[in-house]
């Protein structure tokens, strides 16, 4: 399968009180073409960054300060202007987030605010512009979907809202939708019915996703491959089936407890101890989870951790798997994703 979006070691800093700060740090992902592909952590790990970073939406404080962004193996996004950027989205990847009124404008229709990707985006009559969203709309679920064109977001549920915005989302059909915590709002039915939906439309249209999540049941009901991501690194990647059946990092393993402890009644809810660092937090070197870990070596604080190869489809950034790196061969920094 060939790749649609190869991350290279991205490194996104802020800036505040006149000294930059680390927030992504040498991130590598690659995303192949139909892949449905999830990006795990607790608030603050650097998720959104990322796929904000994909986008060119940073704000003014943020910016990128090493890496490339390789959309389709021929264009750096990092390199685009913001004008360029706009012929890109929406119309080759696509971003719905957590709230559609923040994307939605409360001002326009339904219709309005579909045609205006479509105008963007390519040359189409009044009357072929209709006919797709209404075809759109029905595939996004709404039985009458003639008489949604004319309804404000203020009218619809959450639900519906979220609707529209995958509508919106995939009407050009994008190579790549990245889906930001697009159920997180939601009441649970409503998420499964909204997951479901994405996982056939983009099947239908051959559309990767990239799912930001800090749910890990998220990434199960919808995912092939995750990456797991703590205080702006890279901590574990592998196929999703691995990561339950073997999770390695500690910080993975903290955070599948604490799923397995909620569908439990007789276990105590299990939370990892203590914060993510914030950026001014951050020790020069040392593994960033250090402070949290249960089985905290020396090691850990005076040395980064490299992405050490479990196995041939499965890596982690920890000293515990120091010898499994140098047994696989893989022990070379220059030579891992990481
Ligand atoms: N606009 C901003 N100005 C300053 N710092 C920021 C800004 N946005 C994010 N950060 C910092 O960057 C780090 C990563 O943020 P990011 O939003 O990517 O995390 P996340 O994993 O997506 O969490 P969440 O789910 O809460 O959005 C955080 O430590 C945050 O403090």
């Amino acid at each position: 399968m060939s790749t649609i979006l190869d991350i290279n070691d991205l490194s996104v800093d802020v800036t505040f009180d006149k000294q930059k700060h680390n927030v992504v740090n040498g991130l590598n992902l690659s995303i192949k073409k139909k892949q449905k592909y999830g990006v795990v952590g607790e608030s603050g790990s650097g998720k959104s960054l990322t796929s904000l970073s994909i986008l060119n939406l940073l704000p003014d404080v943020l910016s990128i300060s090493n890496g490339s962004i390789m959309l389709d193996g021929s264009t750096d996004l990092t390199k685009l202007s913001k004008k360029e950027m706009l012929n890109i989205r929406g119309n080759e990847i696509s971003i719905i987030f957590q709230e559609p009124m923040t994307a939605l404008d409360p001002l326009f229709t339904v219709e309005h605010q579909i045609s205006e990707v479509l105008r963007f985006h390519g040359k189409y009559t009044k009357k072929q512009m209709k006919d797709m969203i209404i075809d759109m709309l029905e595939k996004v679920g709404f039985a009458e979907p003639r008489q949604l064109l004319k309804r404000y977001p203020h009218q619809l549920s959450g639900g519906m809202r979220q609707r529209v915005m995958i509508a919106m989302a995939l009407i050009c059909k994008p190579k790549l939708l990245i889906a930001d915590e697009p159920t997180t709002a939601l009441d649970v039915t409503i998420q499964a019915q909204i997951l479901d939906l994405m996982n056939d439309l983009t099947q239908d249209y051959d559309t990767s996703i990239l799912m930001i999540t800090h749910d890990l049941g998220v990434i199960a009901e919808t995912c092939e491959r995750v990456a797991v991501m703590y205080a702006g690194t890279l901590v574990e990647e592998s196929t999703v089936e691995e990561l339950f059946d073997n999770p390695t990092h500690p910080y993975s393993v903290g955070l599948l407890e604490s799923v397995q402890s909620l569908g439990d009644k007789t276990k105590k809810l299990y939370s990892i101890p203590g914060n993510v660092p914030t950026p001014a937090e951050l020790k020069e070197s040392g593994c960033r989870f250090a402070s949290r870990c249960p089985h905290v070596m020396d090691i850990c604080r005076q040395e980064d951790p490299p992405l050490f190869q479990i196995d041939d489809d499965h890596t982690s950034r920890c000293w515990l798997y120091r010898e499994e790196g140098e047994k696989s061969n893989e022990y070379k920094t220059s030579n891992v994703k990481g």
